[in-house]
């Protein structure tokens, strides 16, 4: 039971993976869908969270970590009071998921880790943001996957291979993991 007292069980899925690889996309879908069937649903995504709660940091490891923690933290805290939150992040760095992760543990907030694994080739290629292409053209250093670190997640509670299958089949084995784990 969440510590709010109410009875539904919130929850943090963390969908990690590389610029571009469809972590906001994915995750707003999802939320819409299970925002329908009456949920408390939050998306916490990196570029509001960036502009919100972690202004002024950068994208060295200290920062990220630091970042990536401190969204960790808001995650449980909603989670814990019966809200199903979704954090489309980067989260390159295999000890702070591990640190979001145990923080979670300690508090019995259940918490799932969702590896949205599109190669880098396919990100680039889509490029939202155009960040790879400034990469490329040296304006930019330090992007995941391609001049900086992105550790694979070694055990991910669910893979998604965002560039084999649309947004909607994507979208329902998350939901259908979420179900088999009793979340939503
Ligand atoms: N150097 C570099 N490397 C990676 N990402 C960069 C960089 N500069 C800006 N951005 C953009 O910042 C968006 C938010 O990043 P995150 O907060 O998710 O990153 S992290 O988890 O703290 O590593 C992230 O959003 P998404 O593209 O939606 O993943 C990037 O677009
Ligand atoms: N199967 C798919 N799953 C997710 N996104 C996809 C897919 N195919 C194409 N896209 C597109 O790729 C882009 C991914 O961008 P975004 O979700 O912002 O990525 P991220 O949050 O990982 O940086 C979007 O424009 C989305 O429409």
């Amino acid at each position: 039971m969440s510590r709010s007292g109410a009875e539904e069980r919130g929850a943090t899925i963390w969908l990690t993976g590389l610029p571009s690889a469809g972590k906001s996309t994915i995750a707003a879908s999802a939320a819409w869908r299970i925002r329908a069937s009456g949920r408390r649903v939050e998306v916490l995504d990196g570029d509001d969270m960036r502009r919100f709660l972690s202004g002024g940091l950068g994208f060295s490891r200290a920062d990220r970590h630091t970042n990536v923690t401190r969204i960790g933290f808001v995650a449980e805290l909603l989670a814990s009071h019966g809200v199903l939150v979704l954090a489309p992040v980067i989260a390159p760095h295999a000890e702070a998921r591990e640190a979001v992760r145990r923080h979670h543990e300690a508090s019995g907030t259940p918490y799932l880790e969702v590896h949205v694994a599109t190669p880098v080739e396919v990100c680039a290629g889509r490029d939202v943001k155009g960040l790879y292409a400034k990469q490329a053209a040296g304006e930019l250093t330090g992007l995941s996957g391609v001049d900086d670190a992105y550790e694979l997640p070694a055990d991910p509670d669910m893979r998604i291979e965002a560039h084999r299958q649309s947004v909607d089949e994507s979208v329902r084995a998350l939901l259908d993991l979420l179900k088999g784990k009793g979340i939503a």
